[in-house]
Order: structure tokens, then sequence, then C-alpha cells
């Protein structure tokens, strides 16, 4: 598990930090580590750190300062250092100390993209935590023509440019091959789309205590999927591994009954009783004889995907909710929902439909997901996720929002809604409560997709997650997973 803090929240456990050990000590913490990931980096691609042309593109703040003395420790050990001068005025103590070391400044103005020639990293030292988007075109030209020449760009801390507490990556963003963070992961590193412009991320210990200190997001890992999954155990029967209750589909969408369908079966339930649309049952009955269709007992609901308009949805939504079951709803059951939902339901919108709950704009939701999926929580009452490229976790009253582990864009398709929607639901009849059941449906549905290098049908995926289920189960984190 990967946990991540705000800006705010950094600022406060440096400060904490800066109060015993002092600020000049933190940032040395921060440029040792630098330089160490620096230097791997280029006795990685060039084999030798010595002699390497380290190109240094500086900004106002402690960002320009932990990159120039790193900076300082590149050029003692025989590395030739250029820093940038590209935003303001940079640190000063940092610039007479690479200066000290035998580096040199020169005047991002007056640069080209032709200064790259030789140049074997560029470290990205312009804007940390304390950026804001917008950056100066030249600036940029330079680092993009860095990455069309393949070099590797070493981003300090972020990405110039991303919004760390959001996620935001503007277009005018840096775009890093490593970035090498401080003390914590930040929510920009976890969340699309400035995750990817992280490439790969280190973290350096600064000595920061977060013990007190509540994270913004936890995001989950394989392992941890692997750890909180409920395998079966000797003598579970279909009981215990539950059964799911599925009122989707309708005669115009037909198909999202059967895709939800296919994701309780393949998710795991011990049986999948379907009560949706007639022409969902057909396929169904079909496709998948281990369904049943009568009236019986159900362990979890979901209802709502591929409704379309339903005159009794607000009854059907109501009577499921009263049954005090477990509960998932999906799609168009979003829109008739009660006024109060207990933590024990789980809604489970896209960005368009969030929006629609919370009666904002569907850029609303996309430029602060987590401030979003956290408001839908506390609004409703219900746990929340928030489906797409970060699929994002949250309940009312509980400050952490979790991020399932991320997967390839093909997995944004119609239907895989669907599917999730039916995962989720075969999660939650095991008994997993329904902030991890949403997590490690999410997870796991990712996984699987990442699986495969191009493009799947969502009912051919929702196949695939019972191998990736079943691998998980036999892996280390597996064997410590519950059983039910
Ligand atoms: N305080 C410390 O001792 C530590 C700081 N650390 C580093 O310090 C960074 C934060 O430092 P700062 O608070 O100085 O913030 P930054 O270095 O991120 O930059 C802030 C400065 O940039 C200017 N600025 C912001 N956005 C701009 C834009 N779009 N165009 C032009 N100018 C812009 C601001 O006016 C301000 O002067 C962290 O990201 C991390 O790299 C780490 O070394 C850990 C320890
Ligand atoms: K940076």
């Amino acid at each position: 598990m990967r946990y991540a803090y705000t800006v705010a929240q950094t600022r406060a456990l440096e400060n904490a930090t800066m109060a015993t050990v002092g600020e000049a000590t933190l940032m040395q913490r921060a440029a040792h580590g630098l330089a160490g990931r620096a230097a791997d980096l280029l006795a990685r691609t060039r084999g030798t750190v010595y002699g390497s042309r380290v190109m240094i593109v500086v900004g106002p703040g402690n960002n320009g300062g932990d990159a120039l003395y790193a900076g300082q420790r590149l050029a003692r050990r025989g590395c030739s250092v250029t820093a940038v001068r590209a935003l303001g005025r940079p640190h000063p103590d940092g610039l007479a100390a690479l200066l000290a070391a035998g580096g040199r400044l020169v005047d991002g103005g007056g640069l080209s993209v032709d200064d790259l020639a030789g140049v074997d990293l560029v470290v990205d030292g312009l804007l940390g935590i304390g950026g804001r988007p917008g950056l100066p075109a030249d600036v940029l030209a330079l680092t993009a023509a860095a990455t069309v020449r393949g070099l590797p760009v070493l981003a300090v801390d972020l990405p110039s440019g991303v919004v760390s507490d959001t996620g935001q990556a503007p277009s005018g963003s840096v775009h890093a091959t490593r970035t090498v963070t401080f003390g914590c992961y930040k929510p920009g590193h976890l969340i699309e789309p400035a995750a990817s412009r992280c490439g790969r991320i280190e973290l350096v210990d600064i000595g920061l205590d977060l013990g007190g200190t509540v994270p913004a997001l936890a995001a989950w890992d394989p392992d941890d999927v692997a750890t909180h999954w409920p395998f079966p155990g000797p003598t579970s029967d279909k009981y215990a591994r539950g059964v799911v209750g599925l009122d989707t589909g309708s005669d115009a969408y037909p198909g999202a009954g059967v895709l939800s369908t296919h994701g309780a079966v393949y998710g795991g339930a011990g049986m999948v009783r379907f009560l949706g649309a007639q022409r969902s049952a057909e396929i169904i009955a079909r496709d998948l004889p281990n369904v049943v269709f009568g009236d019986g007992r159900v362990q979890c609901w979901l209802v709502g995907s591929g409704w379309g308009e339903r005159a009794d949805g607000d009854r059907a939504v109501a009577d499921r909710v009263a049954s005090g079951l477990p509960l998932v709803i999906d799609a168009d059951g979003l829109r008739h929902l009660p006024d109060r939902l207990p933590g024990t339901v789980l809604l489970t919108p896209h960005a368009g439909e969030l929006a629609r709950l919370l009666q904002c704009e569907r850029g609303d939701v996309t430029a602060d997901p987590v401030a979003a999926v956290r408001s839908a929580a506390d609004r409703t009452g219900a746990t929340v996720l928030l489906k797409g490229a970060t699929q994002l976790v949250a309940t009312a009253g509980t400050e952490t929002v979790e991020v399932a582990v991320p997967g390839p864009a093909w997995t944004g398709q119609a239907g895989s809604g669907d599917v999730l929607g039916g995962l989720c639901a075969a999660v939650l009849a095991a008994g997993v409560g329904a902030r991890t059941a949403a997590v490690l449906a999410a997870s796991v549905q990712a996984m699987t997709a990442a699986r495969f290098v191009g493009p799947l049908p969502p009912q051919e995926l929702a196949r695939h997650c019972a191998t990736v289920i079943g691998e998980l189960g036999r892996g280390p984190g597996g064997r410590r997973g519950e059983h039910r």
C-alpha cells in the first residue's frame, strides 16, 4: 500500500521535522537521495557516472534547491553539470554550491533544443509542491525535446506543471521518465493523468514522521488485493461464497444484464440469481446455465446497470435498500437514490454520473476527482466507487480515499462498468465490507486488462478475471487471504 499526503499535510510534516533538524538538513537529505538515484540512472544508461553530461532545469523555489545540491554532488562525482535558469532566481545557496563544485549556470532564455546534443540526463527541478500550472513555452519545448530524443528526464518531487493535490496534468507539464519524491507520496503520483507523467516513482526517506497524519489516499497494489480477497476455504459452500441477486438490464439494453451477470459469475459468487430484464435472461440462460432465475435467498443485490428509463426505479431501489442486504447501485439506478443511504450501499458512478449526482459539471469531477468522490460519499452516506482511469473509493466520515490498482486505458469501453458492478457484488456477497469490496473488484478488473496488450471485449475480460483471482490465491499474498 502506498499512502499519499496533500501539499498542506506535506508542509506540516516537513515543518515538524525541520523544527528538530533544521531546513538545511532536510534539503540535504533530499539532494543526497536525488543524486543517488540520478547516478544509478546514469550508471544504467551510460555504464558510468563519471563524465556524464547532466542538464538541470531550475525554478525559483526549494525544488530547484534540491536539484542544485544534487547537481553539486554529481559534479563532485565527475559529471559535467549545467544548470539552466528557467524561471525566476535560482536557490542562492544551492547555486553557489553547484558553481563551487565546478558546475555552470546558463540562461534558459537563449537555449534551444540543439543544446540537448550530448546531454545524458535532464533533471526537472522547476517546480515541486509549490508549483502552479502554466510553464513557459520555451522550457516546455526543451523538456519535450528531451522526451522525443529518448533522454531520461528525472523529475524532482513531481513533474513540473502537474497539480500535486488533484492529479491534473495540463498539457503544459513535464513528461518524466522517472520521479524522485521526498518523505511521502503526493496524490499527483497516484492519480491520472498526472500519474502517467511521473514514470517510475522512487521515494526518498528524509525522516518525516508520518505516524500521526491520516493520509489523503491509500493506493493498493496486487499484494494487497491478494491479502484481502475472500478466497473460499476448504469447507466453503455456495452460501459461504455468497449468492448475488441481479436486477439489471432492460429490453432496450439487454447486454448490461448479461455483462453484470458475467462479472458476478467470474468474480466468484457461489450462486447468481438473475431477476432482471427478460431479454437479458434469455441470453444468460443460453450462455451461463449455472445462473438461476427464480426468487430465493440473496446475500447481495446489484441493481441499475442498463435500466435506461425505468418508471418504477424509485421503488425498485428503495425495496433493495429496505432489504438491509449489501447492495450495489450502478448506472441508471443512480437516478433513483433516496436522500440518505447506509455505508453498506455501494454506488458505482463514472465521472458523468457522479457529476449528475453532485449537480455539477463533468469537468468539475475530473478537475478534482478525490474531492468529488469524497463529497458524494458525505452527501449520500453511501460508499462510492468512482470509475475511470483512476478508480477511487470513498466512505462517508472517512478521510482517506482508496485508490484501486490501475489498469490500461483499454478498460475504458462500453460494458466494463457492467462487469465491474457484478464483480463488486460477488465480493460483497462473500461478506467483505463495501469499501474493501469496491477496491478489490476494481483492482482485479484492471489487473486482468493489464495482461493483454490490446482491446478485449468486456465479457472476455470478465472470464479472464477468474484466472487472475485464482492466481492471486496461489501466490504468497493469497495464502494470507481471508477464507469465506
Ligand atoms: N522545505 C524543505 O526543506 C524541503 C523542500 N523540498 C522541496 O521543495 C519543494 C517545494 O518548495 P517550494 O515551496 O519552494 O516550492 P517550489 O519549488 O515548487 O516552487 C515555488 C516557487 O515557484 C513559483 N511558481 C510556482 N508556480 C509557478 C509557475 N507556474 N510559473 C512561475 N513561477 C511559479 C512560486 O511563486 C514560488 O516562488 C518540494 O517539492 C521539494 O522538492 C524537499 O527538499 C524536502 C525538504
Ligand atoms: K519538478
